[in-house]
């Protein structure tokens, strides 16, 4: 047999593993539109769905982290209340899963969404009753998606020894881990070291945003100081890397250890050409980093501004370094790999779920 066509169309029914995702980056533009009117919240740049997409993609595109992040502004507003928040969860899932993602971890930051008076225990609970829903009603059409959920901090604020409390509160219960998020420049990851030490007192698993819109000394950071299982983005560890005029890589010792750690890369390409940590999709170091055999993962980063999904980022990639069906079933095995539930629940996943999926379309 012959491989099944590399386009959308097949790219959207192959089995898919989604590490690092926002609830608050992942509305559909219609909710966002609908939710903000039962709220009474005026702040939104458009009032029909079309524009409103056009809006957060042109917005969140400017080349600079922190503008990105002002975008969230007007998705947070509108996630405040128990039915925002499930809702928001809820689509998130019955989405994922329509674009046949089977395990997905989504994050998002509890103390952004206090302003109704919910406490973060409350936050926490009706995002995850969210969550349980869309799985059940994507299990109805037929789908199986896996969702954890990460729990955020931020990191320009002062919270994260409660965020991390909270997760490992949770951990029983539909949360599989933590994370800090945010302004990356003058908000080093060590600043957070007690969260950390409670994460890793606690045997719980965390990843950190470093070396995104910031180089290698928040990456060495996030590592060797925080201990972070996996690097949210990590692409600036190229910084760390020199090509020579032939092609051959040279490792520097904090690549070398990323390496051979094997320390999950989650790439978010579309969210790295936006925010300018690279010049373009073409000059995405992805390749690279694949080549050199990193464990590189394909991820979405914020899907409404960027106005992406997981198969769009797998056919970007495919469509930029050429590559093939069992190329992204590496991509995707080794996002299993990383992922934060225990390590039987990966291996069946893989076994039973992402290799026989893409045994059909290699043919
Ligand atoms: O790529 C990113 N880098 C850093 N912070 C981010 C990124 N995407 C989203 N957030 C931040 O994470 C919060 C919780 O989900 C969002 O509100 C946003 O401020
Ligand atoms: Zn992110």
């Amino acid at each position: 047999m012959s491989p099944l066509p590399l386009d959308l169309a097949h790219i959207r029914t192959a089995p898919k593993a989604l590490l690092h995702d926002h609830l608050d980056g992942g509305l559909r533009p219609a909710t966002v539109l609908e939710l903000a009117h039962q709220a009474g919240y005026r702040g939104l740049p458009a009032d029909d769905a079309d524009s409103l997409a056009l809006w957060f993609a042109e917005a969140a595109g400017s080349g600079s982290l922190v503008r990105y992040l002002e975008t969230f502004e007007h998705t947070v507003a509108v996630m405040q209340t128990p039915e925002g928040l499930a809702r928001v969860a809820r689509e998130c899932a019955e989405d994922l899963a329509a674009d046949s993602v089977v395990y997905a971890e989504v994050r998002f930051a509890p103390e952004q969404h206090l302003e109704a008076g919910l406490s973060l225990d409350e936050v926490v609970h009706h995002t995850l009753l969210g969550f349980e829903e869309g799985v059940a009603a994507a299990r109805e059409l037929g789908r199986e998606l896996r969702v954890g959920c990460l729990l955020t901090a931020m990191r320009h604020a002062a919270r994260s020894r409660e965020i991390a409390e909270l997760a490992v509160r949770f951990r029983d219960r539909g949360v599989v881990g933590f994370d800090i998020a945010g302004a990356e420049a003058g908000h080093p990851p060590s600043r957070h070291l007690d969260a950390f030490e409670y994460m890793r007192t606690s045997n719980a698993h965390f990843t950190i945003h470093a070396g995104e819109a910031f180089g290698l000394p928040s990456i060495h950071e996030a590592i060797a100081f925080c201990g972070a299982d996996r690097l949210g983005h990590g692409v600036r560890i190229t910084d760390d890397i020199a090509v020579a005029s032939d092609g051959v890589a040279t490792l520097g010792r904090l690549a070398n250890y990323v390496r051979d750690k094997r320390i999950p890369l989650e790439l978010c390409p579309s969210s790295n050409v936006q925010t300018g940590a690279v010049e373009s999709l073409e000059k995405h170091p992805f390749d690279l980093l694949a080549r050199e055999r990193f464990r590189v993962t394909v991820n979405t980063d914020n899907r409404l501004m960027s106005a992406t999904s997981m198969s769009e980022e797998m056919l970007k990639l495919v469509t930029t370094f050429g590559y093939g069906w069992s190329d992204l079933e590496r991509f995707t095995i080794n996002a299993m790999k990383s992922a934060f539930i225990p390590f039987p629940d990966r291996l069946r996943l893989i076994d039973e779920v992402v290799k026989p999926g893409y045994a059909v379309l290699i043919g």
